[in-house]
């Protein structure tokens, strides 16, 4: 295989005049598109639907960004059966030339990068810098797990035995469902969708209902790429209406879920059961929630701990699954950090993210505005607030939440055991780093966790004893990159399926044993 060796995506440089004048063409380009309407796609037809999903720009909500097809149960069980049609020859396909599509679908995602970003910054609020990453993202998924389905391809490293020959080939599971969350709208469905593809499986995909519109450019550059039709069917729904389905139908082989923790759960209880006719276990990737920590040490470069903190905490808002909620911090650093802390948050320029100064736009939907607010006012009951504590003024009808910030929380209270997914931040004080690492890990959650910290023999105690998925030494919490950092958590957080990692392809994939005797 002449592919050249797997590399991120880098970052776009918006200092350079040319960077900035070519997004806020984008910006311009995806404002001209407003309003435009996306047809469901079901076995590669355009499938237009009575009702629709209207998805706003929750920095303007009177902004339509667009609107989708809306599939019901008909509308799901004809992409079933059209998935189930295309896997008899996708399954069937040579691994390389599915990766080629793969691959395929990055150079147009390249080439179409600002304007993706930007529509992610008009559908969910992601600042530039926010919605490069995202889309960065998404290309380095479609190279990273081509590349892996090429390896899992080759023969397999086996114990060889005299007089036979034995090989393992790698094979799909058959009809899936992929769920993703708003928060990455193009990362995660890209992700989750090429490795189910790309191992042959056929796919049903329901994006978030409020972030439709950038899956659609997903499902066009899809298209483009090549890929045949009926191997990934788009069906954005309401998930009161089709979710169970989406789960149970005996047709789905495997259901794989990133989202919040209690639909993970039901998800997971719901695909157990076995359904008349149905003749395999179903299988559930299922990536969840987080009550993510950083701790700060006594021995630390305070100054780089707060900007760590700052930045994992109100980076999109909060709402990252490895968004630092708390900040544990040992007695004798905690004025100097949280005090630090109040500062820099207070310094956020907050705002319409189309616009390139801005570093905290809104959170993405009125329901996650409300659910923000909620716990802010909970919040207050429970710890001394320091700075925040609601919508900003003059910031329009947008969903604004200026970045909140509790001190001197108890670790069981709610707004220190609950994902609140929002720039809400609280505070805590520890005796003992013993002590930070207990309340760290005390929660049902377990997905990143940071330390920052000059002591080597508190790291080694931090490296055995911090018990989350993903866990980092003097950096952020967030920002895991593809390849390096293979992402997922332990607890509720998940099934810890390393997402960008090189087991992640194997969830996906069924192994053959095949054994000849000479
Ligand atoms: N661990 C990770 O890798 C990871 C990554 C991103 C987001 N998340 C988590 O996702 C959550 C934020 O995303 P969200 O608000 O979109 O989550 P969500 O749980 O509301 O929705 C996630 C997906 O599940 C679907 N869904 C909702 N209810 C359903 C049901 N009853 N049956 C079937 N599908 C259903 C939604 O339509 C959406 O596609 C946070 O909890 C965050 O921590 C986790
Ligand atoms: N993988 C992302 C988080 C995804 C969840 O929201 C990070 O590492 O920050």
């Amino acid at each position: 295989m002449a592919v050249a060796e797997f590399r991120n995506e880098p970052a776009t440089d918006f200092g350079r005049e040319e960077n900035r004048r070519a997004y806020e063409a984008a910006i311009r380009k995806v404002e001209s598109q407003f309003g435009r309407d996306y047809p469901l796609i079901i076995g590669g037809e355009r499938v237009t639907t009575a009702e629709k999903i209207v998805s706003r720009n929750p920095a303007a909500p009177s902004e339509v960004v667009g609107t989708t097809g809306k599939a019901g149960p008909a509308e799901v069980d004809r992409a079933l059966e059209a998935a189930r049609k295309a896997f008899e020859t996708w399954s069937r396909t040579d691994p390389l030339a599915r990766a080629r599509i793969l691959w395929k679908a990055a150079a147009i995602m390249r080439r179409r990068k600002h304007e993706l970003s930007a529509t992610m910054t008009v559908e969910v609020g992601k600042t530039w810098p926010e919605a490069d990453a995202d889309t960065a993202e998404a290309i380095d998924f479609l190279e990273f797990y081509g590349r892996e389905m090429a390896r899992l391809a080759q023969a397999q490293p086996l114990t060889r035995l005299m007089g036979e020959d034995n090989e393992v080939y790698y094979l799909p599971l058959g009809v899936g469902v992929i769920h993703s969350p708003f928060n990455f709208p193009l990362a995660i469905l890209t992700g989750m969708t090429s490795a189910a593809i790309v191992a042959g499986n056929t796919v049903l995909v329901k994006p978030s209902v409020h972030t439709p519109v950038i899956a659609a450019k997903f499902f066009e550059i899809l298209e483009e790429a090549g890929l045949p039709p009926g191997v990934a069917n788009y069906v954005p729904g309401d998930p009161a209406e089709i979710g169970e389905m989406l789960t149970t139908d005996p047709r789905i082989h495997f259901v794989s879920f990133t989202g919040s923790a209690a639909v993970g759960a039901k998800i997971h209880e719901q695909a157990a059961r076995v359904q008349p006719g149905q003749r395999f276990l179903r299988r559930v990737v299922a990536e969840m929630g987080g009550k993510d920590a950083i701790i700060v040490d006594s021995e630390v470069d305070v100054d780089e701990a707060v900007l760590g903190i700052v930045t994992s905490a109100f980076g999109f808002g909060g709402q990252k699954c490895s968004a630092c909620s708390r900040a544990i911090v040992l007695e004798d650093r905690y004025d100097e950090v949280l005090e630090k802390v109040t500062k820099a948050a207070q310094a956020l320029r907050l705002g319409d993210p189309r616009r390139p100064e801005v570093q905290m736009g809104p959170v993405g939907s009125e329901a996650a505005y409300r659910r923000v607010l909620e716990y802010i006012q909970i919040g207050r009951g429970e710890g001394r607030l320091v700075t925040g504590g609601g919508a900003p003024e003059g910031l329009g009808d947008g969903y604004f939440v200026s970045p909140t910030i509790f001190a001197d929380v108890d670790p069981h209270a709610r707004i220190a055991q609950e994902e609140i997914f929002g720039p809400v931040l609280a505070f805590f004080k520890a005796g003992s780093f013993e002590e930070a690492v207990a309340i760290a890990n005390d929660t049902q959650y377990g997905l990143t966790g940071s330390v920052y910290s000059r002591n080597r023999a508190n790291l080694e105690y931090a490296r055995r004893e911090f018990h989350v998925g993903n866990l980092y030494f003097n950096r952020k919490c967030t920002g895991a990159l593809v390849g390096v950092h293979p992402f997922g958590g332990f607890k509720m957080s998940g099934t810890d399926s390393k997402a960008g990692g090189r087991d992640y392809l194997l969830l996906f994939t069924q192994a053959k044993s095949v054994s000849e005797k000479f």
